[in-house]
C-alpha cells in the first residue's frame, strides 16, 4: 500500500544550513573534546571534522574510546567538555533526534516480532500519531528495501541470521532517512561475505542519499574502506585523514602498516618527554 499523499519529507535540512550560498557546515565539528568516565580522563582534548556525505571510519584498539566518542556526537554521553557541534547544532540539541540514527554495539531487536513489526515499532517512537501512520508505512518499507530485507519482511528476527538481524538494526537507523548515521561496530561477528556487503550498503547509502556515516571497527582492513579515517589509541586521534594519504605519509602499504608506525612514533615521543 502507498501512500502517495504524504507531505514532504519531515527531516529534510532546514535551518541556517539550508541557506543557499552558506557554505556546508560538517557533519560533526569537534573542539577540544574530552570525556571523563568514573575516575578516568576517557576522551583527550580531541580536535577533527567529519565532512558531510562520506563515510568516515572511527578505528582503534579495543577500549580507546570509540564508542564514548559515539556516544558523546549522539548526544547520549554525560560529562562531555569543549566544542562538538553535530549538523550545526551542539550535541544533544533536541532538534538533531530525528537527524540522526544510531546503532549500539548491542542493539535490540525483539526477536519475537516480524523485520516489519519491529521497525512499525521504533518508526512509532520516532514519528508518533495516527496522521503519520502513512508517512510510518512509507519510511519503514523503504528502510526494509534499503536493507534488502523485503523478502524476510514477514519473518521473525529471532529465526534471521546474524547478518540478516545486523541489517534490521541498520534499517531501524534509517527509519527517517537520517543525514548522518552512527553505527558502532556493525559488522563485529560477521562472516567476510556478510561484512563486504555491509560496507556496499554504507557506500550506497552515502552515495544515494548524500548520508554521512561515521563507523567504528577495531579491524584495519576495514579501514581501506572509508573515504577517511580517524585513527584512535588511548583516548587520542593519532590520524584524521584519507587512507591513501595516510599510507603514502607513513610509507606504509596497509593502514593497519600505517597506525603501527604512528602508535610506536607516539611511543617515541612520550618517551622522549
Ligand atoms: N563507567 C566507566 N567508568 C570508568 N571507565 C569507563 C567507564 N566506561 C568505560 N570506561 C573506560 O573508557 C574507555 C573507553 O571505552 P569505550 O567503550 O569508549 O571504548 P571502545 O574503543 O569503544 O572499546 P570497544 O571497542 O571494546 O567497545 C575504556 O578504557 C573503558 O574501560
Amino acid at each position: 500500500m502507498m501512500n502517495n499523499k504524504s507531505p514532504a519529507a519531515p527531516h529534510a535540512p532546514h535551518g541556517p544550513e539550508a541557506a543557499q550560498d552558506a557554505p556546508p557546515t560538517p557533519a560533526v565539528l569537534a573542539g577540544n573534546v574530552t570525556v571523563v568516565r568514573g575516575p578516568r580522563t576517557v576522551l583527550r582534548g580531541l580536535d577533527f571534522t567529519v565532512p558531510r556525505g562520506q563515510i568516515t571510519g572511527l578505528l582503534g584498539p579495543s577500549g580507546c574510546g570509540k564508542s564514548t566518542l559515539m556516544r558523546s556526537v549522539v548526544g547520549t554521553q554525560a560529562k562531555v567538555t569543549g566544542r562538538l557541534d553535530v549538523l550545526g547544532h551542539p550535541a544533544g540539541a533536541p532538534a538533531l533526534r530525528s537527524r540522526i540514527g544510531y546503532v549500539t554495539q548491542h542493539p535490540s531487536v525483539y526477536d519475537d516480532l516480524t523485520v516489519r513489526q519491529n521497525l512499525d515499532y521504533f518508526a512509532a517512537v520516532l514519528d508518533p500519531g495516527r496522521s503519520a501512520a502513512g508517512r510510518r508505512h512509507e519510511h519503514v518499507t523503504r528502510a526494509i528495501d534499503d536493507v534488502d530485507l523485503t523478502s524476510h519482511a514477514d519473518s521473525l528476527a529471532g529465526n534471521l541470521s546474524g547478518g540478516q538481524r545486523s541489517r534490521v538494526s541498520l534499517a531501524v537507523a534509517l527509519i527517517g532517512a537520517p543525514e548522518l548515521l552512527v553505527l558502532d561496530e556493525p559488522t563485529v561477528g560477521l562472516d567476510p561475505v556478510l561484512r563486504r556487503d555491509l560496507w556496499n550498503l554504507f557506500h550506497a547509502i552515502a552515495a544515494d542519499r548524500g548520508a554521512t556515516l561515521l563507523v567504528s571497527s577495531h579491524v584495519m582492513d576495514e579501514a581501506e574502506r572509508c573515504h577517511r579515517l580517524l585513527l584512535m589509541r588511548e583516548g587520542e586521534i593519532l590520524a584524521d585523514d584519507t587512507p591513501d594519504a595516510l599510507r603514502a605519509r607513513t610509507r606504509a602499504e596497509t593502514v593497519e602498516a600505517a597506525f603501527l608506525h604512528l602508535v610506536d612514533q607516539a611511543d617515541t615521543r612520550h618517551s622522549q618527554h
